[in-house]
């Protein structure tokens, strides 16, 4: 996470935010409401006045839009729509359902009123000045109407980040390819552009190369002004896997190779000149979705400024043995358990399967200490998307 910073800042448009992540504190340019709101289509009135009086005489309107008027006579009443500014004087809003009106005179159900009733009252949502939107806050729909109703037609967010990725593997081949018995289309270049779309990145560039060193090498040399870039497969233990090497040579420096994590163990990241961040993940197609989830992901978010997912802690509806020495990482979907959700766990084969993964919610966790998992037990659970 040493490595983590801000691709830069830029200002936008607040219809064109959607999405993206905010780069500034977001303060209250007036009062909110800006003026006492009436809630409900009625009758604005002092509530001091309904104790004695039993009629009162209508002596205007207040429509939304209207210039705010004033309510000067005792034992007086204004009609009021809802969105309009309560008169000043006025401290309570009986509903037009509670009322009848007759030859210019109001009488209201005998109720128990409340004073500011059914009024909205100026600064109670926020005061002028106030911090409404934390930098780092992603441009949700409610966000987006925030900064609409404060009049922020431009907004600073964070940049994104230049990605592109690179499929290694002599048996990979482009999915609008014919492909022979022995050979593989490239999914993990679509799985990992997919999961940076949660973000609004788009991959800058998608490159497929074979196992021979040069062509990975002259793929890697020319995306050096990415921000971010993936590669996949080649990072184990067979003869054609030359990945860390040849991202040595390329004067990639190596962070780490190895996590102790199942799928996704031979993982490697390194950094090139201090700007461009490499992972390079493993070829199996579960691996490279686990990789990003625990590792590319929680990196991405720290450079925007954001936590980690939030993860769920729910019950396991069936025992689970581990399959190594490692903390493992396993499909699951969300279901009933009783009357609790719980966590089904996906039956797959191994992390080269493609089609049981479809069909899970997230990943669970399987604690590296503990052997066995039993029905009911609690583990921690990643959602695909995350919030
Ligand atoms: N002797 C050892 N062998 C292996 C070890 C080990 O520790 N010792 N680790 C295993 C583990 S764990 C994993 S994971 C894999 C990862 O291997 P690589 O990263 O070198 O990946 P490849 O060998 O190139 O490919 C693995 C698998 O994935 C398929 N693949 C590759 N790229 C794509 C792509 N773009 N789209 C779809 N599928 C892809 C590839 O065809 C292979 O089937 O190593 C184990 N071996
Ligand atoms: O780490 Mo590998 O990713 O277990 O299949």
């Amino acid at each position: 996470m040493k490595q983590a910073r801000p691709f830069g800042v830029e200002t936008i448009l607040l219809s064109e935010s959607y999405d993206r992540i905010l780069a500034e504190d977001i303060y209250a340019d007036r009062d909110y409401p800006p003026f006492n709101r009436s809630a409900m289509d009625g009758y604005a009135l002092r509530f001091k006045d309904i104790e004695k009086n039993k009629e009162f005489r209508l002596v205007g309107e207040m429509l939304a839009g209207g210039l705010i008027k004033s309510l000067k006579e005792v034992g007086s009443c204004i009609k009021i729509m809802t969105g309009a500014p309560v008169p000043e004087g006025a401290d309570l809003v009986i509903r037009v359902e509670d009322s009848e009106l007759k030859d210019g005179m109001v009488k209201f159900k005998s109720l128990p009123y409340r004073i500011w009733q059914n009024i909205a009252i100026k600064g109670e949502d926020a005061k002028s000045g106030e911090m409404v939107l934390h930098q780092s806050t992603i441009i949700n729909a409610s966000t987006s109407g925030l900064l609409a109703s404060l009049g922020r037609n431009n907004v600073r967010v964070y940049s994104l980040p230049k990605v592109s990725i690179i499929s290694t593997g002599n048996e990979i081949k482009a999915v609008e390819d014919s492909v022979l018995p022995h050979q593989i289309r490239d999914s993990n270049s679509y799985t990992i552009a997919s999961f940076f779309q949660h973000y609004n990145i788009d991959i800058a560039s998608r490159k497929l190369v074979s196992d021979r060193r040069e062509e990975i090498k002259s793929a890697i040399e020319s995306l050096k002004n990415m921000d971010i870039l993936i590669l996949s497969g080649g990072v184990s233990m067979g003869d054609a896997d030359f990945v860390p090497e040849v991202l040595t040579e390329c004067g990639v420096k190596a962070v780490f190779h190895k996590v102790q994590i199942k799928p996704g163990k031979p993982l490697w990241f390194g950094v090139r000149d201090n700007k461009t961040v490499v992972f390079a993940l493993p070829g199996n197609p579960v691996s490279c979705q686990v990789s990003f989830k625990v590792f590319i992901e929680p990196f991405l978010r720290a450079c925007f400024g954001l936590p980690p997912c939030q993860t769920i802690k729910l019950p396991l509806t069936s025992i689970r043995k581990k399959k190594s020495t490692f903390e493992e990482y396993f499909p699951c979907t969300l279901g009933l358990f009783g009357s609790q959700t719980g966590l089904h766990q996906i039956k797959n084969n191994g992390s080269g399967d493609f089609t049981s993964i479809t069909r899970s919610s997230g990943l669970a966790i399987h604690p590296a200490e503990v052997e066995e998992l039993k029905e009911g037990d609690f583990v921690e659970f990643i959602p695909w998307r995350g919030i």
